[in-house]
């Protein structure tokens, strides 16, 4: 399990550790790791360190203090060093140490662009506001000190003059900010340097499953498995207009692995569901989970299914259409929300459903959502009582209790059309299959399944959503190999 912290998180971690007088102490290993990473980032990019230069654009705070104690360390080993102060002044001791190894400082208008590798030490964790870079991204290596300077370390929302970076070298802890929104973007590859708040460190802001969770989160084959008893999964998908929306499903479902699907859909969407995956049937039956709303329209039969999934107790994925009438089809259901309950919108459709919620409340814009996905999503698992899993190059899972996982195994080629229903098929069968994890879990889970199997078939090119099931039984296969 891969933890993250806010930056909040982490300030106030060090803030004991600060008040025994540790603090030289700390920046002197956030320094030596920066040191080193940035070393090592010259030997793979350079081939060398020794006759390379490296500039850094300090601020005054802490952070520019890390980043002047690392250049004072790289001057030492023959690195031609130099620093722009971006606020006229900086860290004092280790603005004295830079200088006793050598290091020169430049003009904020001096070009940077022909250095090896420039540290972005502007602002670390300490950032509020808004942020204006004092200088333009330069065309060198960008290493981030701790985070890029003006992200946010808690949301990973960040402005426009935010520089995106090779490498982000960051302290003590992973910080949310670096695996969600823009943050995730601009961050780079993210390398963690110990400097000792473990002991210190609270109960993490967000989780990511590894590949070894995951394993262990699969439901593992048993012998004396009936296909009843592995588990049955509902499916009210499909319409006229969006047929492929159920077949997208049911595929997703099947090649998860299930014990059996049953489908929901008007005629035609059936037969087309049948023709495709002949081991799936139609009608109804007992089920131990349903996934609901890819693609439906205004079919009575399927909108009755719908709602008496939702009194139903069992664990239920609401995805698509069903999402924009789903407070409303809960009030008639006449049950109550709980975290069995899976919301699975993208940005847009959580925009909506935030909107269609009764009792005021802010409405963000889709826009809002996905500057600040994890905010976003934990108020709407709050909001709404249920589990939600927001889609997106990083999916965020949360459960009400604000329990939050963030998982990135995806590839751009999943933005393709269907790809969302595939997944709803996956986690529809994860929930009437596994047995003992938290909904929130499986939702993560399903997230990492799919988003491996993208990458799987991204080995291939380009595809449309109709080819993932097979990289999905592929993802499913390597997790169990190990
Ligand atoms: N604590 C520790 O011992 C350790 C900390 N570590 C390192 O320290 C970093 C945190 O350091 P920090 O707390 O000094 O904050 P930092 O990010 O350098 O900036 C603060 C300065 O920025 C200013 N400022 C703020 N917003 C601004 C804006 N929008 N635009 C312009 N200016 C703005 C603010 O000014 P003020 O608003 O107070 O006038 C203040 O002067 C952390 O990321 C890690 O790298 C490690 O060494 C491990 C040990
Ligand atoms: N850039 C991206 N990188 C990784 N995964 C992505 C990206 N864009 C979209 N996805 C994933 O693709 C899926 C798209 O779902 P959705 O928009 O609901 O599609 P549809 O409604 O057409 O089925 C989501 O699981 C999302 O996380």
């Amino acid at each position: 399990m891969r933890p993250a912290y806010t930056g909040s998180q982490v300030r106030a971690a060090e803030a004991p550790l600060l008040e025994e007088g540790q603090g030289p102490a700390l920046m002197a290993r956030a320094a030596r790791g920066l040191e080193l990473a940035v070393a090592r980032d010259l030997k793979s990019t350079r081939g060398r360190v020794h006759g390379t230069h490296v500039a850094a654009v300090v601020g005054k705070g802490n952070n520019g203090g890390d980043a002047l104690f690392a250049l004072a360390g790289l001057a030492r080993r023959g690195v031609r060093a130099t620093a722009v102060l971006a606020h006229g002044a900086a860290h004092p001791a280790a603005l004295e140490a830079f200088g006793r190894a050598g290091g020169r400082l430049a003009e904020p208008g001096d070009s940077l662009d022909h250095a090896d590798a420039v540290i972005d030490a502007v602002l670390g964790t300490g950032f509020s506001g808004v942020f204006r870079a004092p200088h333009p991204r330069p065309d060198a290596r960008v290493i981030a000190c701790d985070v890029p300077s003006g992200l946010n370390a808690d949301t990973g929302a960040a402005g426009p003059e935010v520089w995106r970076a090779d490498v982000t070298v960051t302290f003590g802890a992973l910080k949310s900010g670096l695996v969600v929104g823009r943050g995730r973007e601009l961050a780079g590859e993210v390398e963690v340097v110990d400097i000792g708040l473990g002991p210190h460190l609270p109960d993490p802001d967000v989780r990511s499953l590894e590949p070894d969770d995951a394993a262990r989160l699969l439901p593992a084959p048993r012998p004396d498995w009936h296909k009843y008893s592995r588990g049955v999964l509902g499916v009210v998908a499909g319409s006229r207009e969006y047929p492929g929306a159920a077949v997208l499903t049911v595929a997703g479902a099947l090649a998860a692995g299930v014990g059996m699907v049953r489908v929901l859909a008007p005629e035609r969407v059936r037969d087309l569901v049948l023709a495709a995956h002949p081991e799936a049937v139609g009608g109804a039956g007992r089920v131990q989970a349903w996934a609901v709303g890819p693609g439906i329209a205004d079919d009575a039969d399927q909108h009755r299914a719908l709602q008496s999934s939702l009194a139903s107790g069992l664990p239920v994925v609401v995805d698509a259409s069903g999402l924009g009438g789903w407070a409303a089809d809960l009030e008639a259901s006449g049950a109550g929300p709980d975290e069995r309950m899976v919301l699975t919108p993208h940005a847009g459709e959580l925009a909506a459903l935030l909107g269609s919620l009764a009792g005021g409340g802010v409405a963000p814009e889709r826009e809002d959502i996905e500057a600040e996905p994890l905010r976003w999503a934990r108020g709407a698992a709050r909001r709404c009582g249920t589990t939600v899993l927001l889609k997106g190059a990083a999916t965020v899972c949360a459960a009400p209790d604000g329990t939050v996982f963030v998982q990135s195994q995806g590839h751009p080629y999943l933005a393709t059309a269907g790809s969302g229903d595939t997944l709803t098929g996956i986690l529809g069968a994860l929930l009437a299959t596994a047995s003992g994890a938290r909904p929130v879990e499986l939702a993560a889970l399903a997230a990492f399944v799919h988003g491996s199997a993208g990458r799987i078939a991204a080995e291939g090119g380009p595809y449309g959503a109709g080819q993932l099931a097979g990289a999905v039984r592929e993802a499913v296969a390597r997790l169990q190999r190990g």
